[in-house]
């Protein structure tokens, strides 16, 4: 037997070993995560960590291991956190912003049964998606109005270990709430975020109200319930209404109905499933390459539904692209696809596969 083939045997008899003493870990980390649930404890216990890592540092015997061992039990136990965390947050979805704000509605249409969790930017919503603190997030991509929201294409190209899973449509309505009792001739000041403002104009314009900005329409519904007032409305969807306990002063007050903002459901898992996916790609700075990757695309008979470039943050005035493409992803012709483009590409990801409706 040669010396590798004899190492190797060694290797594989340690590692069954590890395997059969991590998967009794990870039983123990279990039953730890049910006690700290039921005594609402938090999953992270910093002392507890340094104490296994003092501890355990101890039983390496050759003093040139002890650093990279070290840095395997930090990860073991990273690793433990994050299961601790997939099982206590199980059913918990997250989206940016406040309660009452279309990203919130979006994530209760989507999963209603499930606790929502509001977060300050949408990479913390990545992030929390990532750590295993929430199952899936909910983050707009596209409004039909204003277009891409570029800083979540951005997210989904720096995290790559997220993927879309789903998408929805939300279409975007705006109404005039005020506090009950109020009528529509009491009002005389309307508070509401800017885009909702002019999303408004034709309805508003001639009626002679102060127009107030806020932040966003749950924060102005807020405000207006507050208040008490029944000269101040605000603008906002119908469910800010039920939130806040304002009555729907006037319906659909926006001009244009048409106004849909989609979001995408991110998660952990790249799921096979859907009639739609989307792939982020680099190519070399050089003539031609663009066309190369789309040539590849095309040539494997798929349908670009969409294509966006985007600046790439690390390298000025270079771009990636963001592409979502019809058919499945997990049909031969999809794999063989992804894999040409890897050849003329810089970077290649899926990002992420979904249903699409209407196809
Ligand atoms: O002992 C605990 O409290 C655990 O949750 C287990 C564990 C570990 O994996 O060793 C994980 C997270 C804590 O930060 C500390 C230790």
């Amino acid at each position: 037997m040669s010396l590798l083939e004899d190492a190797r045997k060694q290797i594989n008899e340690v590692d069954k070993e590890i395997a059969r003493l991590f998967e009794k870990r990870m039983q123990a980390v279990e039953d730890v995560a049910h006690y700290k649930q039921e005594h609402a404890l938090p999953v992270l216990d910093q002392g507890r960590e340094q104490e296994v890592l003092d501890r355990n540092v101890n039983y390496i015997e050759n003093e040139k291991y002890k650093d990279s061992y070290l840095s395997m039990m930090k990860d073991m136990m990273r690793i433990s956190r994050n299961y601790q965390q997939s099982l206590l947050h199980k059913e918990v979805v997250g989206y940016q912003g406040v309660e009452g704000a279309f990203s919130s509605i979006a994530a209760k249409h989507l999963f209603p049964h499930y606790k929502k969790r509001s977060y300050t930017s949408f990479e913390d919503v990545i992030k929390a998606v990532i750590s295993g603190e929430i199952e899936y997030g909910v983050l707009p991509v596209e409004n039909s109005y204003s277009g891409e929201v570029g800083e979540v294409i951005d997210l989904l190209m720096k995290y790559e270990q997220v993927y879309i899973q789903q998408i929805y449509d939300l279409k975007i309505s705006q109404n005039l709430l005020g506090i009950k009792g109020a009528k529509l001739e009491d009002i005389q000041q309307v508070y509401s975020k800017d885009q909702a403002i002019s999303q408004s104009k034709q309805f508003l314009e001639g009626r002679g109200y102060e127009l107030i900005s806020y932040p966003n329409t749950a924060m102005a519904a807020e405000y207006v319930a507050r208040m008490q007032d029944k000269t101040k409305a605000a603008i906002g969807a119908k469910e800010n209404a039920e939130l806040y306990g304002l009555e729907v002063l006037v319906e659909n007050i926006n001009t244009s109905m048409q106004n849909t903002t989609r979001f995408i459901v991110v998660g952990r898992e790249l799921t096979m499933e859907g009639n739609e996916f989307s792939v982020i790609f680099s190519v070399p700075h050089k003539a031609g390459t663009l066309v190369s990757a789309m040539n590849i695309i095309a040539r494997q008979g798929f349908n670009m539904e969409s294509i966006l470039s985007r600046a790439m943050k690390d390298k000025p005035w270079e771009y990636y692209f963001y592409a979502a493409i019809d058919g499945e992803l997990k049909e031969k012709k999809a794999q063989k696809m992804l894999k040409e483009l890897q050849d003329v590409c810089e970077s290649v990801r899926v990002a992420g596969t979904y249903k699409k409706e209407g196809k």
